[in-house]
C-alpha cells in the first residue's frame, strides 16, 4: 500500500523526529537524496554531472534551503550551478553550502532567470514545499512558468511549486516536473489530480519520518494488495458462493451500456451475472454474453417492486444505460429496496440525484460518477469538483452516507472515516464512451464475491486501469500504447489478474 498524507500530518511528524535528532539532519538526509536523484539523471542525459549546467529556483523557505544544499553538492561534483533567490531572504545555510561549493546565486531578475533557465539541462524547483498556500505570487509564478520552457528536465522538491501538497489543488501557475522527489513519505497532491499529473514520476526519500507518522491521508494500492484483497475461486466454490451479481441496465435505446457492464462482471470473475432489463437490452446481452442468464423485466411488475423474478443475487450494479423515464425510476426503486449492496452509475446517479431518499438504505450503497454525475448530485460546478477532485469526493461520501467512487484521470474514492483511495494505474485512452459501463461491472462482481464497497470500488479501479493499459499495448509484453475500445478492456481484464 503506497499511503500518503497531508502537509500538517508529515509537519507534526517532521517536528516529532526532529526533536530526537541534531538541528539540520533532516535537511541533510533530505537534499542528499535529492543530490542522488539528479546526479542519476544528469548521468543519464551526458554520461556525467560533471560540466552540466543545473538551475536552482529557491524560495525563501526550507523548500529552497533543500535545493540550495543540494545544488552544492551537485556543485561539488562539478555541475556549474546558478541558483535564482525567489524570495525577500534565502536559506542561509543552504546559500552558504551552495557558494562554498563554487555555485552562483543571485536575487531574482527576469531576463537574467529566462536565460538560466533556458539553458539548464537541469531546473531544481525549491521554490515551495509543504509550506505553500495558495495561488503561487510573483515572482514565483513567473518561474514556475520559465521552469516550463526550459529544454532540461525540471526535478520538483518534496512537491511541484504551485501544487497543494495536501490535496492536490492547483491554483494558476505550477511547475510541471519530470521528477519529483519527495521526503519522508507521499503527499496526498501528488497522488490525486491535478497535482498528480504535475508532478511527473515520484521519487521518495526515506529521512526516518515512518515511525512518527499518523494514519494515512489517502492511500493507493498495489499489484499485491489487490491480488490479495481479490476473491478467487476454491476447491469447494460453486458458482452461487462465488457470487452472483445482478445487472439492471440498457434500455431499448441504449443497449451498450449493458453489454458492456456485463462483460465487466463476467471477465472480473463473477460465479454469475443474471442481468434483467427490458426486450432490446436482453437481447444483445443474450447474443453477446451467453454466460449471463437473464429476465425481460415487465413494467407491471416492478411497479410493485417485485425483482422476485429475477432470483436471488448478492448485490446489484445499478444505471448503465438505464435512461431516466419512469420506467427507469421504478427499476431504480425496486433495485434500492434490496437488502444486498448496490452500485449506482451513470443513469442511475441521474435518477438518485433527483430522488435522493432512494439512497436512504440499511445495505450499503456505492455510487460511481465522474465529474459531471458528481456535479449533479452536489449541486455543484463541474469545474471546481475537477479542481478539487478529493474534497468533494469526501463530501459526496458524507452527505449521501455512501462510498462514492470519482471516476477520471486519477480516480479516487472515498467513505467516511477511512482514508481516501486514489488510482492511478489507468491511461488516458481509458477517456472513451462506454469504459465507465464496464468499470460498473467489474465493481458489480467484486461486491457479489464478498468485497466491501470500498475495497471492490478501489480493486474495480485498479483492474480497470490495469486491463486498459494491457489491452492499449496490444497485450502484457507491448511497448506503446495505442487507442482502444470499452470492450477491449473487459476483455483484457484476465490478463490483468494475471499480471497482479
Ligand atoms: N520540516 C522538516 O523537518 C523538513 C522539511 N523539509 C523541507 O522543508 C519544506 C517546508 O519548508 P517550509 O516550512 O519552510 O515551507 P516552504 O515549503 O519552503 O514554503 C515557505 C516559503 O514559500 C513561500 N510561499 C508560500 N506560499 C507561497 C505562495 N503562494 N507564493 C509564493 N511564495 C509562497 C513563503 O513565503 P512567505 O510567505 O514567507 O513570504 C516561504 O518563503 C518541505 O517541503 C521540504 O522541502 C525537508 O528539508 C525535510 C525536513
Ligand atoms: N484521462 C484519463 N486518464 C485515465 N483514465 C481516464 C481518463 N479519463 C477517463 N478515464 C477513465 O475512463 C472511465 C470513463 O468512464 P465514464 O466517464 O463513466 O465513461 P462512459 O460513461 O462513457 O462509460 C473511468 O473509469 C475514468 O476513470
Ligand atoms: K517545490
Amino acid at each position: 500500500m503506497r499511503t500518503a498524507y497531508t502537509s500538517d500530518q508529515i509537519r507534526a511528524a517532521e517536528l516529532a523526529l526532529m526533536a530526537t535528532l541534531p538541528e539540520g539532519t533532516l535537511m541533510g538526509r533530505a537534499a542528499a537524496g535529492l543530490a542522488v536523484t539528479c546526479a542519476g539523471l544528469l548521468t543519464g542525459l551526458h554520461g556525467r554531472v560533471y560540466g552540466s549546467r543545473v538551475a536552482v529556483l529557491a524560495g525563501g523557505g526550507d523548500n529552497g534551503g533543500d535545493a540550495l544544499y543540494a545544488g552544492a553538492r551537485l556543485a561539488r561534483r562539478g555541475a556549474r550551478v546558478e541558483a535564482v533567490l525567489a524570495g525577500s531572504r534565502a536559506h542561509e545555510g543552504g546559500l552558504a553550502a551552495l557558494r562554498a561549493a563554487g555555485g552562483r546565486a543571485a536575487a531574482f531578475d527576469e531576463a537574467r532567470a529566462r536565460e538560466t533557465i533556458g539553458r539548464a539541462d537541469l531546473v531544481l524547483d525549491g521554490l515551495v514545499g509543504i509550506g505553500g498556500g495558495g495561488a503561487l505570487r510573483e515572482p514565483y509564478a513567473t518561474l514556475a512558468g520559465l521552469a516550463g520552457e526550459t529544454p532540461g528536465l525540471v526535478v520538483a522538491v518534496d512537491v511541484p511549486s504551485g501544487v497543494d501538497a495536501s490535496t492536490g489543488r492547483v491554483e494558476g501557475p505550477a511547475v510541471r516536473a519530470h521528477v519529483t522527489v519527495t521526503f519522508g513519505a507521499y503527499k496526498t497532491g501528488l497522488l490525486v489530480d491535478p497535482g498528480a499529473e504535475r508532478a511527473g514520476a515520484v521519487e521518495l526519500v526515506d529521512i526516518g519520518l515512518g515511525p512518527h507518522l499518523p494514519d494515512p491521508d489517502a492511500a493507493a494500492l498495489t499489484d499485491e494488495d489487490v491480488a490479495d484483497l481479490l476473491p478467487r475461486p476454491g476447491a469447494e466454490s460453486d458458482k452461487y458462493r462465488r457470487g452472483v451479481v445482478g445487472i439492471a441496465a440498457g434500455s431499448d435505446r441504449y443497449t451498450g451500456a449493458a453489454v458492456l457492464s456485463v462483460g465487466g462482471a463476467v471477465r472480473a470473475g463473477a460465479g454469475m451475472v443474471r442481468f434483467a432489463s427490458a426486450e432490446e437490452p436482453v437481447r444483445h446481452v443474450r447474443a453477446r454474453w451467453p454466460e449471463a442468464v437473464t429476465t425481460v423485466l415487465d413494467p407491471s411488475l416492478v411497479l410493485k417492486s417485485s425483482l422476485d423474478e429475477v432470483g436471488r443475487v448478492q448485490a446489484w450494479v445499478l444505471g448503465p444505460g438505464l435512461g431516466t423515464g419512469p420506467d427507469a425510476h421504478a427499476v431504480a426503486r425496486a433495485v434500492l429496496a434490496t437488502d444486498v449492496p448496490v452500485i449506482v452509475d451513470a443513469d442511475g446517479l441521474s435518477i438518485v440525484a433527483r430522488d435522493r431518499a432512494l439512497l436512504r438504505r440499511a445495505a450499503p450503497t456505492l455510487v460511481t460518477p465522474h465529474a459531471g454525475e458528481l456535479s449533479r448530485l452536489l449541486d455543484v460546478p463541474r469545474e471546481r469538483i475537477e479542481a478539487r477532485r478529493l474534497e468533494h469526493t469526501r463530501r459526496a461520501a458524507a452527505e449521501l452516507g455512501v462510498t462514492v467512487l470519482l471516476k477520471g484521470s486519477t480516480t479516487v474514492i472515498a467513505e467516511e472515516h477511512r482514508p481516501a483511495r486514489v488510482n492511478t494505474t489507468g491511461t488516458p485512452w481509458l477517456a472513451t464512451g462506454g469504459t465507465g459501463d464496464v468499470l460498473s461491472g467489474i465493481a458489480g462482481a467484486l461486491l457479489a464475491g464478498g468485497l466491501t464497497c470500498y475495497d471492490a470500488a478501489s480493486c474495480a479501479a485498479h483492474l480497470h486501469g490495469l486491463a486498459a493499459r494491457i489491452a492499449a499495448r496490444g497485450g502484457a509484453g507491448g511497448r506503446s500504447e495505442a487507442p482502444i475500445a470499452a470492450l477491449d478492456v473487459a476483455q483484457a481484464l484476465p490478463e490483468a489478474v494475471r499480471a497482479l
